[in-house]
């Protein structure tokens, strides 16, 4: 789980894995979403460089064993969220075939999600990754980046397009190919199944869920609370 981003486009405060939902920090509740699946028996969480101690501490704090059975191991991060996965792959244990690489940046997701990319891979997909159709046009452009407007280049056909949610899961040779690859090529992706793609392994997509929504801007711990407040008058928790 990359939890080891700073969270500037959230504004200034603590990074924003530990930043706090309904008293909650962000990472917690993400943690609980991936032990709530039966497919995930340990959660690898790769926290800020300098903040895996207070991972720890936090995580020992709220998930104790009355909570959940699942291992947690909290390694430190880099400076990319590639970095951040590479770190979190190289402390799997050997006997690991499979994994689900997912944003602490989307503490909401529901376990139907988690089960859904789990359930693909084990059925024999290399790569799966969860996403929804896009609700807006989507527009490519000639980026100029400083607020100048940008010529229009063109408008991919919405119906073919998704936009793609964490947990992606892999067959974990696959992802560690896919990596190492970026490592040797010194290319970047935003996501992981996008470097396994440049592989030329097939990747498939499963329904997402809006309930997995990334944290990102302000507004979306205003969606996040709201959620939560739903979750606890429906559900209890
Ligand atoms: N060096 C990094 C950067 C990001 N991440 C993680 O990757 C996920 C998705 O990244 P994003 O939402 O972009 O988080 P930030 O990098 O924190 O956001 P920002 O770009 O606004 O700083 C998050 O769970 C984040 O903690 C990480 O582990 N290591
Ligand atoms: C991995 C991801 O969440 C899939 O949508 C996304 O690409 C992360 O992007 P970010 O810019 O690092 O938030």
């Amino acid at each position: 789980m990359p939890a080891a981003g700073r969270g500037i486009r959230l504004g200034p405060g603590a990074p924003k894995a530990l930043r706090a939902l309904s008293g909650t920090p962000m990472l917690v509740h993400a943690v609980r979403a991936m032990a709530r699946s039966r497919a995930v028996s340990l959660v690898v969480v790769v926290a800020p460089p300098d903040g895996a101690d207070e991972v720890r501490r936090l995580l020992d704090e709220h998930t104790g064993p009355a909570e959940t059975s699942t291992d947690i191991v909290v390694v430190p991060g880099g400076e990319t969220r590639q970095d951040s996965v590479r770190l979190g792959l190289a402390a799997l244990p050997d006997d690991v075939d499979s994994v689900l690489v997912h944003d602490a940046a989307r503490p909401l997701v529901p376990v139907e999600t988690v089960d859904a990319v789990a359930a693909a891979v084990r059925e024999g997909a290399p790569a799966v990754v969860p996403a929804l159709p896009v609700s807006d046009t989507v527009k490519e452009v000639q980026v100029r980046g400083n607020g100048e407007a940008e010529p229009v280049t063109g408008t991919p056909e919405r119906s073919r397009l998704r936009a793609v949610q964490t947990p992606q899961g892999f067959e974990l040779k696959v992802l560690a190919a896919a990596h190492a690859q970026v490592v040797r090529e010194g290319d970047g992706a935003t996501d992981d199944a996008g470097m396994v793609e440049r592989l030329g392994v097939e990747v498939v997509v499963v329904p997402g869920h809006d309930e997995a929504f990334k944290v990102t801007r302000p507004l979306d711990l205003v969606l996040a609370e709201a959620v939560l407040a739903r979750r606890r008058a429906t559900d209890g928790f």
